[in-house]
């Protein structure tokens, strides 16, 4: 008779794809679940982590993260990464010493299952295929960003409404509809703050309905400083597609609607929420900041790609906007390909290698537009541009997560941060195996050339306009490679206080995929070929994260003072009932007798 550890590699608790048994508790022997993404699961804390080098001594603050890590084994054996509840780890950086945290985001989701001692939910955004049980419950996992917001850290995911979390403690507090002023059934993971103003600009899609009926409905809202909501604006899109990232100018926000596809009949089969379409163009919309009507918006598109994030977004003197984000010339989400019914897959081009530079747009805002009818948006007009935009400039560097000095938000900005793909240096094949999320073997820090640095005052060059190829023509590149068994998550900017734009730090996490550990590295921000400054060593794997923000200790302490009972603002309130599509689900329920 075999050894039992011999025996673990051909249990598997599914059959036909579908969990057959919830115990004993057994994950998928898919990559999806193997390497660096092999579940987590661990909430705790690490007090005094190794450190090697030496800690900034003017760090004082938080570098929170998120990561999606499944609670439970998933009910379908081919379930995706971006399915995994939230877990967002924390790194307490202060006098020298560093600290982990780790908590996973009591979602309703979390709750639900937690309390059954099973994964209830089915497949990525499609609630056809869940438990009975839990129809009408909230499914976002909140595993994509945490942003700190008066005092709370949100934990967004795309699909539903944030959830807050207590800054320090990484408790739930609960559902957060900003004191009830935004119930839609989503909203963006990327909500960006406008330095000037203190107001954050945020927006979501497939917001119209119950939030999985494939509905073309796109709102964009600003919440004031005092986190009072003071825009909101509905907009119809050209079809239902993906909204991940914005850029905010001072009087635009630019949305970037990618070519991969909802399905509602698909879905209802029991298929993915989304499929590529490689016949379809790349959207940008564009709307206005304040004063908004429905038909103000204007549709730009441009030959098909696939959209990574935005660097950064403004406004030239001739009133254009300026938005630099990675473009992919193909489908990265590879786990949603092209659905065979609607793209024939002879029709499909072969990709083998993705490129994916950062990519200039400069959009006339007063463009010619005309108005056009489709199924989806029913009797309203969806306003498109007349005339195909083409990027203003392609800088050929290789990654994504880009990400800026955010007080330079809506303004020209000079430095931009990536994780970087350079296939030309070594990667230890043997000891890691294929790269779990990519090879971001670099770091890299981009400094816009004098030509393409627009300070507002200055006149441009247009003549720096002009589809270059060459790497390098567009500005300075400072790369750090980490060596061929690691690779790294997304970096964040840590201004200095009082520094000019890109003075500061850079922070990230690095996987050894050898040793299956994650270390946290700091880097002089301008200086990342001279190797990180300081190394905090984690004692365990965490998971491939998406994103995360640095928070200065000092801001958190002035919330908790204006959040206590006695301070002005006064503790926070998180949602008190359910959202206005759950209880259209309630009633539908009572009617059957259910
Ligand atoms: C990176 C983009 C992205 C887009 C949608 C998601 O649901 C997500 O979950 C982690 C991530
Ligand atoms: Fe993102």
């Amino acid at each position: 008779m075999a050894h039992i550890h011999d025996l673990a590699a051909e249990i598997s608790n599914y059959g036909a794809n579908r969990l057959k048994t919830p115990t004993p508790i057994r994950f998928p022997r898919t990559p999806t679940f193997a390497s660096m993404n092999k579940p987590c699961r661990f909430e705790g804390d690490v007090q005094d982590l190794e450190v090697t080098g030496t800690l900034p001594a003017d760090l004082n603050g938080t570098f929170f993260r998120v990561q999606p890590d499944h609670r439970f084994p998933p009910l379908f054996e081919d379930d995706i990464h971006f399915n995994g509840d939230g877990a967002v780890s924390a790194i307490r950086i202060a006098g020298g010493r560093a600290h982990l945290r780790q908590r996973y985001v009591r979602t309703d989701r979390f709750r639900a299952e937690d309390a059954a001692r099973r994964s209830l939910f089915g497949r990525y955004r499609n609630p056809w295929t869940d438990n009975e049980s839990v129809k009408g419950v909230i499914r976002t996992a909140s595993n994509t960003n945490v942003v700190f917001w008066r005092g709370v850290l949100l934990a967004m995911k795309e699909d539903g409404p944030p959830f807050a979390m207590d800054p320090v403690t990484l408790e739930t507090l609960g559902r957060y509809d900003f004191e009830g002023q935004i119930l839609s059934p989503t909203f963006t993971a990327h909500p960006k703050v406008d330095p000037r103003t203190g107001e954050m600009v945020c927006f979501a899609y497939e917001a119209g309905g119950d939030g999985a009926d494939c509905s073309v409905d796109v709102v964009v809202w600003t919440v004031d400083a005092d986190g009072k909501k003071i825009e909101e604006c509905w907009y119809k899109a050209p079809f239902a597609g993906m909204i991940h990232d914005c850029g905010i100018s001072e009087n635009w926000v630019v949305l970037a609607l990618t070519p991969i596809k909802m399905d509602l009949l698909r879905m209802k089969r029991g298929g993915n929420k989304f499929a590529w379409d490689p016949n379809e163009d790349q959207w940008y919309g564009v709307v206005p900041r304040r004063g908004a009507k429905s038909e103000d918006i204007i549709w730009f598109r441009a030959d098909n790609a696939f959209h990574g994030h935005v660097a950064g977004c403004y406004e030239l003197p001739s009133g254009e906007i300026v938005f630099d984000l990675t473009v992919a010339d193909g489908n990265v989400f590879f786990f949603f390909p092209p659905d065979d019914n609607i793209t024939p897959p002879d029709g499909v081009a072969k990709r083998n290698k993705l490129s994916s530079p950062t990519t200039r747009w400069v959009f006339n805002p007063k463009a010619k537009k005309s108005a056009i009818r489709t199924t989806e948006a029913g009797d309203a007009d969806v306003w498109v541009a007349d005339e195909r935009v083409k990027p203003a400039l392609t800088w050929l560097t290789n990654g994504e997560f880009s990400r800026i000095d955010e007080r330079y938000n809506t303004k020209p900005y000079r430095h931009f941060w990536q994780a970087v793909v350079d296939p030309t240096r070594p990667y230890d094949f043997a000891k890691c195996g294929p790269p779990a999320g990519g090879l971001f073997n670099c770091l890299g820090h981009y400094t816009w050339s004098e030509d393409n640095y627009h300070t507002g005052e200055a006149t441009t060059k247009n003549d720096t306009y002009g589809l270059g190829e060459e790497k390098g023509k567009f500005g300075l590149e400072d790369v750090y490679f980490s060596g061929p068994t690691m690779t790294f998550q997304e970096p964040t900017f840590i201004p200095r206080e009082g520094g000019v734009e890109g003075e500061g730090y850079l922070i990230a996490l690095l996987n050894h995929l050898d040793q299956l550990r994650n270390d946290v590295v700091i880097f002089d921000a301008q200086n990342l070929n001279k190797g990180p400054v300081a190394v905090i060593h984690l004692p365990l794997k965490l998971k491939l994260g998406l994103h995360g923000n640095w928070v200065d200790h000092r801001d958190i302490e002035a919330w908790q003072e204006r959040r206590a009972e006695t301070g002005d603002v006064g503790p926070v309130q998180v949602a008190k009932e359910p959202l206005p599509w759950q209880k259209k689900v309630d009633q539908r329920n009572h009617g059957t007798g259910l």
